[in-house]
């Protein structure tokens, strides 16, 4: 089964020139990448302040869309979780992660 990000990863690229008046992807592509930085900025903010008041259930979805705003932006960037997951494990290494995560890969 594909993962929850890559599916909406690959609907992300595929919205980017879909109509702006049918897709919010397509509209904020529309709007320039500044905006769409300017976006990812008041969702971290938002999910900083549901992280400072304990508030788990708003957390989880200012998160989401913090997440769902970091994939326009690196869409539009032309860079996607692939690279994200290969600076990572550039980072740490493959085998050094699943140690820390308790199993093998
Ligand atoms: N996951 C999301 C998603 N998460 C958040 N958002 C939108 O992000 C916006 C954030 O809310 P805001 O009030 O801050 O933004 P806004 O008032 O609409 O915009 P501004 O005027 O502030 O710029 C809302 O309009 C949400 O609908 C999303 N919009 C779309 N998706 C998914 O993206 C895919 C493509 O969507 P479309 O491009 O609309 O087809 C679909 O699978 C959707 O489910």
């Amino acid at each position: 089964m594909a993962d929850t990000l890559d599916v909406l990863e690959a609907v992300i690229r595929a919205r980017r020139t879909a109509s702006p008046d049918s897709s919010y992807v397509a509209k904020l592509t529309h709007r320039g990448r500044a905006k769409i930085a300017q976006k990812l900025g008041e969702e971290a903010t938002e999910t900083v302040i549901a992280a400072i008041r304990d508030d788990r259930e708003e957390l989880t979805k200012e998160a989401a869309d913090l997440v769902f705003h970091l994939l326009v932006l690196l869409a539009d960037a032309g860079l996607g979780l692939d690279d994200v997951r290969a600076e990572l494990a550039r980072r740490e290494g493959v085998s050094g992660i699943a140690e820390k995560a308790g199993r093998s890969v």
